[in-house]
């Protein structure tokens, strides 16, 4: 029988995945790797390469996968997992690009969610630093409220936290378009929540709970901002038990652990450890390669393996980096309509690759951090444009190089695009005159400062 097993596995996996509808990244990530092993009188073992999700995939695949060998094969077997030794992972080998399984999700379920359709599980790159924070959070996008809850995914600036959690919301949105989803940071919860108790807006507290209490799963991103502010930690802890208590899922993010974020309220934090919590770490170079060709063949670009590995091996530290790395050479390019070669990619990346990677404030780290925070780019900031979306983050950068960096008026001028230093006076002044009336401001700033020094 574990002949005919063995040979009849990929029918049997190929089988379950049609019959049960099963998407390409689960299947992947869940069935791919099970391995026939054994069997045993009337039971059939199966083999997990790792420990950490065993009883998940008993709890969801078992039953799938013992009826499925049964019409197969016509083998009427119970189905029992166990760990294979503990494999070694050649990280070479451990990148998986997993591909196409998003079907349509309706465009407003996704708006009101608040979910950016660039961040799916279908453009996440998986390797040795991500694949339990990958795993968990897909095991939470197939049973949302039913076995990691919370799911607390932390990790360093840039490691693609915020691209899982929206990976997770477009997910579960996909298997149920009526499920309630939101993802908000913790820098919109704390605004949203000094705005209700102003009725700012009219926008009352009783709505505040309504939005945050009414979700099926609540996602939200850098709770790391929200300590030190008790009222805001208050109210998370009511919308966090009123979401528990009726089984709906929570996901948390943060740069650290629960245990080692300082000022979090006990209560919080044991909250936050009753689920599952996992950690993402700086990628290899491996994956690193894996996420440039990845991005690479998401926009098109066709770009020499010699440049790639360059960029590999010198910007190490965060995702975002590398990204911004891959950006601006093309860009260097395209603007000098020279061919992307290895040299053009030294001149491109010179103010990246330091050599002590040491983060300075500088004004282009708080021109780079406030662009990111807004969702523009450094260019906008720089540029000439003077629409209300890019003007009032310039008074921020001014603000913030006059009191972070000390950097002179004239500088910040000449940093932003050429301005004259009249320009840069006024912009502080308005920032400075607003911090003294407008709480939710404060707010911001005082986050963008611990973004640009985090601690
Ligand atoms: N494994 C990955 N595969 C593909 N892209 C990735 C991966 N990890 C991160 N990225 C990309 O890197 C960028 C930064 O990731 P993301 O915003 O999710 O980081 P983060 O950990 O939430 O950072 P922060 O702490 O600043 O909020 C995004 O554009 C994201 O798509």
């Amino acid at each position: 029988m574990l002949e005919k097993l063995k040979e009849k596995w990929d029918e049997i996996l190929l089988n379950l995945k049609e019959e049960h509808e099963i998407t390409d990244v689960s299947f992947k990530t869940w069935l791919l790797p099970l391995k026939m092993n054994a069997v045993n009188g009337e039971k059939v073992i199966v083999t997990v390469p790792d420990v950490e999700f065993l009883g998940y995939i008993r709890k969801k695949y078992g039953f799938l996968l013992k009826i499925t060998i049964e019409e197969v094969t016509g083998f009427e077997c119970d189905v029992d997992f166990v760990v294979e030794n503990q494999i070694q992972k050649d990280s070479s080998s451990g990148n998986t690009l997993i591909t196409n399984s998003v079907n349509s999700v309706s465009q407003s379920a996704i708006v009101t969610a608040n979910l950016n359709s660039k961040y799916i599980f279908d453009t996440f790159v998986v390797g040795a630093n991500n694949n339990l924070a990958h795993a968990a959070s897909l095991a939470v996008a197939e049973s949302p409220g039913e076995i990691y809850n919370p799911l607390f995914i932390y990790g360093g600036v840039g490691l693609g936290k915020t691209h899982l959690m929206h990976s997770i919301g477009h997910f579960i949105l996909k298997n149920n378009p009526h499920a309630k989803v939101l993802y908000v940071t913790s820098e919109k919860f704390t605004n949203e929540l000094i705005d209700a108790i102003r009725n700012k807006n009219n926008f009352s507290p009783t709505e505040f709970r309504e939005k945050y209490r009414n979700n099926d799963v609540l996602l939200i991103d850098d709770i790391q901002f929200i300590i030190g502010k008790e009222s805001t930690q208050e109210e998370f802890f009511h919308t966090f038990n009123a979401l528990y208590e009726l089984k709906k899922q929570i996901i948390i993010s943060s740069d650290k652990p629960p245990k080692e974020i300082e000022t979090l309220e006990e209560r919080l934090r044991s909250r936050f450890e009753w689920g599952l919590t996992v950690d993402i770490q700086s990628p290899n170079y491996e994956t690193r390669m894996a996420i440039l060709r990845k991005k690479e063949e998401m926009e098109g670009y066709n770009i020499d393996n010699e440049v790639i590995k360059y960029i590999a091996t010198n910007v190490k530290s965060n995702i975002r980096e590398l990204e911004g790395a891959l950006t601006k050479i093309v860009a260097l390019s395209r603007l000098d309509n020279k061919e992307i070669t290895v040299e053009l990619a030294e001149e491109a990346l010179k103010d990246i690759i330091s050599p002590n990677d040491k983060r300075e404030v500088t004004p282009e780290l708080v021109i780079q951090v406030v662009a990111d925070h807004y969702g523009l780019t450094p260019l906008d900031i720089c540029s000439q444009k003077r629409n209300k979306e890019i003007v009032y983050p310039r008074q921020i950068v001014m603000y913030l190089c006059r009191e972070m960096v000390g950097t002179p008026l004239q500088l910040i001028g000449k940093y932003l695009g050429g301005r004259d230093h009249t320009t840069i006076i006024h912009g502080i002044d308005k920032i400075t005159t607003e911090l003294s009336r407008n709480e939710t401001l404060g707010n911001t700033i005082d986050i963008l400062k611990k973004k640009i020094t985090p601690q």
